[in-house]
């Protein structure tokens, strides 16, 4: 049995004179839900493009359980794919939009469809012209959750949601992942990535920047420590993990600390440290460090 549900090797994109993609080497093994992160035209979609079939690579190759992406009718038969701007037959309602959906696609749990228009609060009388984009994402939703299909391909699949149905999201993908599905996941939203993701690739302008777990991505990064203390103020000019050391009151101070903890809190036990506090990065402040801009 083919261990990854979905690898690239060397694949790049090129339209014209733009460099889309530009050889990516990626692996996502089977029952991992992998998050795909990266600016405007950093090349998600077209990475999401190539592994679906609808475009063909320049070079290098895609696959989708070892088969050749390009093989659409035997990859098609694993995966579920919504797209980023959803479109429904206007004239169907719901209700027989997620009925052809069921009958064209990889087959379908109608149990369970039931259970997530329920948990999606979707309303299926109406017809396809008449729902909102959020509507619209929500029917794609659990039209490819319904699949179980072993690869769920979701391509900035929350960004019409409000907060409830983003956790009525999560919800959905964890049960894929408990059902041992492979979710490969576009996103913006750094917190939902955060929530949801096992591992992580940053895009940037076609190349892959790092590949990382979610906690592994930030150990990498800095902590911020902040010391309250009574009396002389820890020494920490002799631990260079310490940095940016900032005294933000007469007894207390900030640092940020890379690397392990070990001799910043012998510094701190040296002195009457009466709190502290220890904040992680979140993602967001670790995508702007590689970005050095707003996440988008
Ligand atoms: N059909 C196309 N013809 C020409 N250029 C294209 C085409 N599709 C994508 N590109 C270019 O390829 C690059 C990558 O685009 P892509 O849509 O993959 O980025 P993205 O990461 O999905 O961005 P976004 O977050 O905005 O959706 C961009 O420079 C884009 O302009």
């Amino acid at each position: 049995m083919v261990s990854n549900a979905v690898s690239t090797q060397s694949l790049s994109k090129r339209y014209g004179r733009v460099l889309a993609l530009d050889g990516l080497d990626l692996s996502v093994p089977r029952g991992e839900v992998f998050g795909f992160l990266g600016p405007n035209g950093a090349g998600k979609s077209t990475t999401i493009r190539l592994l679906l079939g609808l475009a063909r690579p320049t070079s290098g190759r895609a696959s989708v359980f070892g088969d050749d992406a390009r093989d659409v009718a035997l990859t098609h038969r694993r995966l579920a794919y919504v797209p980023a701007d959803v479109a429904l037959w206007s004239q169907l309602t719901g209700a027989e939009i997620l009925e052809l959906l069921a009958r064209t696609g990889p087959g379908t749990d109608r149990p369970y469809r039931d259970e997530l228009v329920r948990r999606f609060e979707l309303d299926l009388s109406k017809p396809g012209r008449a729902y909102s984009t959020g509507n619209r994402q929500k029917v794609a939703l659990v039209a490819a959750f319904a699949t179980r299909a072993p690869l769920l391909v979701l391509d900035e699949p929350t960004s019409g949601l409000d907060p409830l149905m983003e956790r009525a999201f999560r919800h959905a993908v964890h049960e894929a992942r408990d059902h041992g599905q492979t979710v490969f996941l576009s996103s913006h939203q750094l917190a939902e990535v955060e929530a949801v993701c096992d591992r992580v690739a940053i895009l940037r302008a076609g190349r892959l920047v790092d590949v990382a777990a979610v906690t592994e991505l930030r150990r990498l990064h800095r902590t911020e420590v902040t010391v309250s203390f009574a009396g002389t103020p820890p020494d920490l000019s002799r631990v260079p993990a310490a940095e940016a050391v900032e005294v933000t009151g007469p007894a207390s101070l900030r640092f940020t600390l890379t690397g392990p903890p070990g001799p910043a809190l012998e510094a701190l036990a040296a002195a009457d440290v009466t709190s502290l506090a220890v904040r992680e990065p979140s993602l967001e402040e670790i995508f702007l460090g590689y970005y050095g801009g707003t996440p988008q």
